[in-house]
């Protein structure tokens, strides 16, 4: 569980993040929606501790970056997974050698040790016979699971997601969606996703954190959404095609 505490984000003057409660929960997907400059990024890169709050803490199963010497940090850190918005594979690595580089780095395991991990999280996201070809070789999807088995190889307890569904037919985004959710469940990590994508929503949307202008308006689940009456939620979400349209349906009791 990551339990956040009046967190404050400034740049120089401007503040960008204006005194966020909130907690995101183990085995769940957790989203952070919001328009944009809402604050979003921001709020994933105090997460991942790549920004310092500049007010409030971020604690992590009771353990704040603060709080912490720099080898309690960076085992913090090494227990954190990203998922970056449009992959961010090497573009000069195999799909094998991508998946690999976590290990590498963070670890002291023999080459045999990493082989056999990588190769239990790339048929775990399903890719099977890319393990020599390179990113440009292979489709999107297939390279989000790529982005996605990385993420995981070396067994996080926090995934961050920013955006993992940009760039891809809607179709590959809900197979992305549940393998994402499937994951979360499986080996019961925190996930946080950053979304813009409504579909993802109402998909996979377990505990709900709506950003506005830097402040925390609003928290649920997919179904509390349906039932609120938080007008700016309802601004928000009714921009939606998709949602005004199952709303309907749903109104009539189809
Ligand atoms: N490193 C930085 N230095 C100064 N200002 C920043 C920095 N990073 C972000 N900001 C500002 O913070 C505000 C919120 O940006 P952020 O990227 O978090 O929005 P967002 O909700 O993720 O938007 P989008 O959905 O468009 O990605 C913006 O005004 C942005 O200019």
């Amino acid at each position: 569980m990551i339990d956040v505490k009046n967190l404050h984000k400034s740049f120089g003057s401007e503040e960008i993040l204006k005194g966020i409660d909130t907690q995101f929960y183990k085995g769940k997907t957790n989203l952070i929606i919001g328009q944009s400059g809402a604050g979003k990024t921001v709020f994933l890169k105090c997460l991942l501790g790549l920004f310092t709050p500049t007010e409030g803490t971020i604690e992590y199963n009771g353990s704040a970056f603060s709080g912490l010497d720099v080898k309690e940090q960076r085992e913090l850190r090494q227990k954190m997974g990203m998922v970056f918005q449009g992959g961010a594979l090497f573009d000069s690595m195999t799909i094998e050698e991508n998946v690999m580089f976590p290990l590498e780095m963070f670890t002291k395991q023999k080459k045999t040790e990493m082989m056999d991990r990588v190769q239990e999280v790339l048929d775990r996201v399903n890719l099977k016979n890319v393990n020599h070809k390179f990113p440009s070789e292979i489709s999107g999807g297939m390279q989000k699971r790529v982005a996605i088995a990385r993420a995981i190889v070396n067994k996080p307890k926090y995934l961050f997601c920013d955006e993992p569904n940009s760039g891809l037919d809607p179709k590959t985004a809900i197979l992305i969606d549940n393998l994402i959710q499937e994951i979360t469940q499986e080996y019961d990590i925190t996930t946080v996703i950053n979304t813009h994508d409504m579909n993802s929503v109402l998909e996979i949307g377990e505990n709900i954190v709506y950003l506005k202008n830097g402040n925390l308006a609003w928290t649920g689940s997919k179904d509390d959404i349906y039932k609120t009456d938080d007008k700016s939620l309802i601004d928000f979400v009714y921009s939606s095609d998709l949602f005004r349209k199952v709303r309907e349906v749903q109104l009539k009791g189809l």
